[in-house]
């Protein structure tokens, strides 16, 4: 791998050859990506092109088969213990749903995210007691959910359960964030709605954002870069301006009707 000059932060997403395989079958190969602070980049392409692994590989849950990956500057394959604690409690990671905890309030559900900044018996005591309500609240507000700080997360739709989601993270204050399909059990309002705050969050706070995205209609207005996974390997990336009907029928191949790619709006 490239060495970074001196004078210059390592990208917070360094691959170089990295793959990861399953039962001895690569699902992810030759893949050469780096990302640059507080860049916000799209990650898409058909089912089972290896964007969650790739995401999994990044956030040091999938150990490299080959190449090397560096994550925030740590080389995720020689990570353990604490330091590897260190590097998690760095990424953010939201999940397509199923982010939150049933039987938790939403107070706890947001404090989730400062589990890594204390020690176990502060993280005990919250459950009875929560601490840093303010920091809770103050998150709260930035999602526009701060009167639902009480409420179960049954009680809340869809859409708000994730921007519960949101605000955990920004509690978590994370330097790098890895949202896989955030948006793809939400109707294409809602998921707009994640997105455009996920990107405000990732751009005040000069946060980096890797998003998994199925709803392509959300490209456009919000990311720097597009990269396209198929079958297991970087197809294409550029701006999301760049990209062509020709480029996604190549790209998703028997996907590209079944998902109305060809009704949007891009050059041929
Ligand atoms: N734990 C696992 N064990 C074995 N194979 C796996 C495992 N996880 C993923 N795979 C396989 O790896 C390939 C890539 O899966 P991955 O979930 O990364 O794709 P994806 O692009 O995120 O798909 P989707 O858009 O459908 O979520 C698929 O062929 C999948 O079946």
């Amino acid at each position: 791998m490239k060495p970074f000059p001196a004078d210059q932060a390592p990208a917070p997403v360094h691959i170089a050859g990295g793959a990861v395989a399953y039962g001895g079958t690569r699902v992810l190969d030759g893949i050469d990506l780096s990302v640059a602070a507080g860049e916000r980049v799209a990650v898409i392409g058909p089912s089972g092109a290896g964007k969650t692994t790739l995401f999994r590989l990044i956030a040091g849950l999938a150990r490299p088969a080959a190449g090397r990956v560096q994550t925030l500057g740590q080389d995720t394959a020689r990570l353990s213990g604490r330091r590897l604690a260190r590097l998690r409690r760095e990424v953010g990671y939201l999940h397509q749903q199923d982010n939150l905890i049933p039987q938790l309030r939403v107070v706890h559900n947001v404090l989730m995210g400062r589990l890594g900044h204390w020690w176990l018996a502060r993280a005990l005591l919250s459950l009875l007691w929560p601490q840093e309500l303010d920091r809770a609240r103050a998150a709260l507000a930035r999602v526009e959910l701060e009167d639902k700080l009480w409420a179960l997360p049954d009680e809340l739709s869809g859409g708000q359960q994730q921007r519960v989601a949101v605000a955990r993270l920004v509690v978590q204050q994370p330097r790098l964030v890895l949202a896989d399909e955030p948006v793809s059990a939400l109707d294409l309002r809602l998921g707009r709605e994640i997105i455009a705050l996920l990107c405000d969050l990732a751009q005040r706070d000069g946060v980096t954002l890797l998003v998994n995205l199925h709803t392509l209609d959300l490209l456009q207005g919000h990311f720097d870069r597009v990269v396209a996974l198929r079958a297991g390997r970087l197809f294409w990336q550029g701006r999301p301006e760049e990209l062509s009907q020709h480029l996604l029928r190549e790209l998703y191949g028997a996907e590209y009707r079944a998902l109305h790619l060809d009704e949007m709006a891009l050059p041929a």
